[in-house]
């Protein structure tokens, strides 16, 4: 799919099989172009090319089958402030004729059991989040999108948030699509990731496969004042890729073997009297991975 805004192009030829139970992240910077394909995704904008299948239809021919199969949380969910939780929740599931035991259920699955007779407007950004959850599992959907549902929030709620979403996952077997610009979100939530920027998926897979597939090895960083002192330390067989940022005076180096550059390291500064500090030698992150597929940084 591709779709534009006038001159710019927000989803760039974009084309994605998501399968039945899959929970899959699209990750990406701000501006890459997630909420728009989640929003074609969801039959809320139309695509300039390309189309989509959800459970085998389109949204031209079968809008009303697919609004009762599909649902989404917004990124900032809007209710009536004077409502009480549980008159929320009852009240959408009024729209779809359920019984009020399901309205305890969806409270008791987010956690917010405690909090039914509580004013929408008392809610934390937390609450309200999980409150927006709540009423998007009402109906049993068979695909659930979330736009970016913890963004916001602080890193404590964030991982209660995350345990409830895969809770929901795993009991309720639908398929969750989920915009994140989180890697550790990603990382911890989802089967897939789909990593977006400037419109395109640049890559896509488990966080495993993406590691290894784009440049295998690990990262050595340290600082070091005097750049040109480290001479040939970085021409080796071993080196990968390195760079150097003058502003921190610090190089982050990809190797094939850390603990084999180590060696190397700590010869060259002992031979040369280099001054070198902060040495850390760790695994590859999705940021690294994401700054060598398109060039910076993923928060940059
Ligand atoms: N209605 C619109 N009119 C014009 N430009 C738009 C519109 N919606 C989105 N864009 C532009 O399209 C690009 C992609 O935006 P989009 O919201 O899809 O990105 P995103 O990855 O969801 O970003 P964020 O993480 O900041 O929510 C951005 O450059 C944005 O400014």
């Amino acid at each position: 799919m591709t779709k534009r805004f006038k001159d710019l192009t927000a989803v760039n030829d974009v084309s994605l099989d998501i399968h039945r139970g899959e929970f899959i992240a699209l990750l990406g910077p701000n501006g890459a172009g997630k909420t728009t394909l989640v929003e074609m995704i969801e039959g809320l904008k139309k695509p300039d090319s390309g189309s989509i299948r959800i459970l085998g239809r389109g949204w031209a021919k079968d809008e009303a089958f697919l609004r009762t199969r599909l649902a989404g949380v917004l990124q900032e969910p809007l209710f009536i402030n004077k409502l009480r939780v549980d008159e929320t929740v009852n009240l959408f599931g009024s729209f779809y004729k359920l019984p009020r035991r399901r309205s305890e259920e969806v409270l008791e699955l987010v956690e917010l059991l405690g909090k039914r007779k509580a004013l929408v407007e008392e809610l934390s950004g937390g609450q309200r989040q999980r409150l927006a959850l709540a009423i998007s599992v009402l109906n049993q959907p068979e695909v659930l999108i979330l736009d970016e549902p913890t963004t916001g929030l602080d890193p404590q709620v964030r991982r209660g948030t995350w345990d409830i979403l895969r809770r929901l996952n795993q009991e309720t077997k639908s398929t969750v699509i989920l915009t994140t610009h989180y890697m550790e979100e990603a990382e911890y939530l989802c089967d897939r990731i789909c990593i977006m920027h400037q419109g395109r998926i640049l890559t896509q897979g488990t966080l495993a496969h993406l590691l290894q597939v784009h440049e295998p090895g690990e990262i050595v960083e340290y600082r070091v004042r005097d750049e040109a002192a480290c001479g040939d330390l970085t021409s080796h067989d071993n080196v990968i890729h390195y760079q150097y940022d003058q502003a921190s005076s610090k190089a982050r180096i990809l190797v094939h073997n850390g603990t084999d550059f180590l060696f190397r390291l700590s010869r060259f500064v002992q031979d040369r009297k280099v001054d070198i500090d902060q040495i850390v030698v760790r695994k590859k992150t999705l940021d690294d991975l994401f700054l060598s597929i398109a060039g910076r940084g993923f928060h940059e």
